[in-house]
């Protein structure tokens, strides 16, 4: 058996609350923990961190950190954890809270050597400043900073953009995706924002009243018709694509992932980029032949994997696989059945638009 992998099984109970949870997520990426208010999530976070002690075991890559046998404590499990309000020391400046950090390390052999951290988090301005000089995003960069100072293998993140507004926010947002492509290091994120998972998350959990609703890649997990969000007006699945083309007179650029490729708005791209493309349900439809007519300019051969019921009973949803990628779409029932097709045929979906997370 591979050793590689998170294996988690925790059991707790509070009063009115039971957390049940046992899953198996990998050791890399970034795996949101999703769910409303009071599902469990941060609780996950503090059994994970060792703060909350649950019945059941932790598993990092073959190492046991809990088990019936095992339990280590919260300061010996090489784990980095940023809150939604980062608590530095109000009277140091922001060197003087790192020092205190990293020179308390114990291994001299390190990933996250003081100036290389420093740099990775952009703060190098802002070293002299007190913590009630900084802006809410600043201080979040300069705990994630703090935080690696225990050569982390694990980050453990519970809402750390809760506390900011709109701006901060997506400010803040390239630090993570760089701390994300640089470290290498598996990031659970714990978050109630359907956008910040869209854009940050590789793994999704969905959480319902202390259990597993769902667990998976993003894109495949979002495209699932078994899951309740799947029959909001906003269901969409979100599609990683490179950039490959720009038509600069209509300012539009082609992404293309396994399966196709898509025109979307040209945000200044470089060619080579990333990019994470939000379809929404409602903005697919389907036909038997590529219509060279048609003002939609984004059409995608795709095959009928499930088909199944809205809320209305004039509505379908389908989910169509596109290349290793997922897409559904929202139609009416009479036109699913005027087009003749079923699970298994290959239809050309066309997609009205594509947007880009920002
Ligand atoms: N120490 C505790 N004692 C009693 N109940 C607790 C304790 N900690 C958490 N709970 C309860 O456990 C449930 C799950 O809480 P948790 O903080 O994990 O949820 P969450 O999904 O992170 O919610 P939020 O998004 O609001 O932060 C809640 O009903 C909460 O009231």
């Amino acid at each position: 058996m591979s050793k590689s992998g998170i294996e988690t099984r925790f059991y707790l109970q509070h009063p009115g609350f039971t957390l049940d949870v046992n899953l198996s997520i990998p050791a890399q990426g970034v795996t949101a923990l999703f769910g409303p208010s009071g599902s469990g999530k941060s609780t996950i976070l503090r059994c994970m961190a060792g703060l909350e002690k649950a019945k059941g075991k932790f598993v990092f890559n073959g190492d046991v950190w809990q088990d019936d046998n095992t339990f280590v404590p919260p300061h010996q499990r090489p784990i980095a954890y940023v809150f939604q309000e980062s608590t530095l020391f109000p009277h140091l400046s922001v060197m003087a809270n790192l020092n205190y950090a990293f020179k308390r390390r114990k291994q001299s052999n390190t990933d996250f050597p003081l100036d290389k951290t420093i740099a990775l988090l952009g703060i190098e301005h802002l070293l002299d400043r007190k913590p009630a000089k900084l802006s809410g995003g600043e201080k979040q960069r300069v705990a994630i900073a703090r935080s690696l100072a225990v050569n982390p293998k694990l980050l453990l993140m519970d809402e750390p953009l809760a506390a900011l507004d709109v701006a901060r926010k997506r400010e803040f947002l390239p630090f993570l995706e760089k701390l994300h492509d640089t470290l290498k290091m598996p990031v659970i994120y714990v978050s109630h924002s359907p956008t910040e998972v869209a854009r940050l998350a590789d793994h999704i959990v969905l959480l319902k009243e202390g259990q597993v609703e769902a667990s998976g890649a993003l894109n495949h997990t979002l495209s699932r018709l078994d899951l309740s969000s799947q029959l909001d007006e906003q269901a969409s699945v979100i599609i990683e694509a490179k950039i490959e083309q720009l038509q600069s007179e209509w300012h539009l650029a082609e992404a293309a992932f396994d399966g196709g490729k898509m025109w979307v708005r040209d945000m200044n791209f470089v060619i080579g980029s990333h990019v994470r493309l939000q379809v929404l349900a409602r903005d697919v439809s389907l036909t038997l032949s590529p219509d060279e007519d048609s003002s939609i300019a984004n059409t995608l051969r795709a095959r009928i994997e499930e088909v199944s019921q809205g809320v209305h009973p004039a509505i379908l949803l389908v989910r169509l696989k596109v290349g290793t990628n997922y897409l559904l779409c929202r139609l009416t029932s009479r036109s699913f059945h005027h087009l003749g097709v079923s699970v298994g045929d290959e239809v050309w979906a066309q997609i009205k638009s594509a947007a880009i997370i920002e």
